[in-house]
């Protein structure tokens, strides 16, 4: 029997108007490196972009510690949106650290019902193995096996629990750069993969990495649901706080929620949202 309950009718109703599919959009983006691209329409999937968080905006108690925040309506919750998105993705950091199931639980899901995992991994750190949750999952039939999207020529065999989904990236400007171990996958290049191989619509989960890079791009991600639980996690959690931005040489915000709803579930509140400028109404 499945540990998740169903919503009610009013939880659904409340949610509805920030599951995919959107509109589709044609529109200019900006990565957190200053480049500029285009999206074309229908070239990149609906990205939800949801997490639990405490009231000091942490989402684990420390680097390495799993830490759970969600009480048992809002994990019903998560688990009602993966229901509703192809994929479900995550960092490495994650991964490693939270050996997460990645499959959905809600009442009368089915294997083909199962969101697509999806670990973000350029240099395949997160070890794929019959041992790790999520492959015991797919080999339960309880859920689909993960793909990994790391850098071609990442020194790792191919394994067969997994599929790797190779971005290609500037290997030699990234030689040449003073830190090269941090391999900077572009957002759009992550998400056009995922659109080729079938991927509608994603839902983004973590960790605080991802997060962060992920509320600066207000084009690319289409609604943001975050759990907040009635707790302070303390100093030296895993905090989401994007980058410092300025405009004009001035400080700004760095990230605003338009269209806002929030709604209590259990003690926890549901807060949905989509980026934009605090001036945007529509
Ligand atoms: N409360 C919540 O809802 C959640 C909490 N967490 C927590 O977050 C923590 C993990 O956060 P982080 O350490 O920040 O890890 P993370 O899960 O954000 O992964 C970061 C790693 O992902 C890869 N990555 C991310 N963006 C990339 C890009 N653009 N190009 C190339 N590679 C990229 C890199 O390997 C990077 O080191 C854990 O403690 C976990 O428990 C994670 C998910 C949800
Ligand atoms: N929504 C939410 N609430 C929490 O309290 C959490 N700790 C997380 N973490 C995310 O969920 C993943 C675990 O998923 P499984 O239940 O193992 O499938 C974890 O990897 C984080 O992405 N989320």
């Amino acid at each position: 029997m499945s540990d998740i309950s169903p919503l009610s009718e009013d939880d659904l109703a409340f949610l509805a108007s920030y599951l995919p599919p959107s509109a589709q959009r044609v529109t200019k983006t900006q990565e957190s490196d200053g480049t500029t691209s285009t999206i074309k329409e229908g070239e990149i999937p609906f990205v939800t972009l949801t997490y639990a968080s405490s009231l000091d905006s942490m989402i684990a108690l420390a680097p390495g510690a799993r830490t759970t925040l969600s009480g048992p309506e809002t994990k019903s919750m998560t688990h009602y949106l993966r229901l509703h998105h192809d994929a479900i993705l995550v960092g490495a950091g994650t991964a490693v650290v939270d050996d997460p199931g990645l499959n959905c639980r809600y009442p009368g899901a089915t294997l083909q019902t199962q969101p697509q995992p999806v670990i973000v991994d350029p240099r395949c750190r997160f070890e794929v193995s019959s041992s790790a949750k999520v492959c015991q999952l797919a080999a339960d039939g309880k859920g689909k096996a993960p793909w990994i999207v790391c850098v071609e020529d990442n020194g790792k065999p191919e394994n067969d629990l997994a599929r790797n989904i190779s971005i290609k990236t500037d290997m030699a400007a990234l030689q040449s750069s003073s830190d090269s171990q941090q391999i900077s996958m572009q957002w759009l290049d992550i998400l056009r993969a995922l659109k080729a191989e079938g991927m509608n619509s994603v839902m983004i989960e973590g960790g605080a990495t991802i997060i962060n890079a992920l509320l600066l791009l207000p084009n690319v991600v289409d609604a943001v649901i975050v759990t907040i639980a009635p707790t302070w996690l303390g100093r030296g959690g895993v905090n989401v706080s994007p980058a410092a931005q300025s405009r004009g040489g001035e400080s700004t915000n760095a990230a605003w929620l338009r269209q806002t709803s929030w709604r209590q579930f259990g003690n926890d509140v549901v807060l949905c949202g989509r980026l934009g400028d605090r001036d945007t109404t529509t």
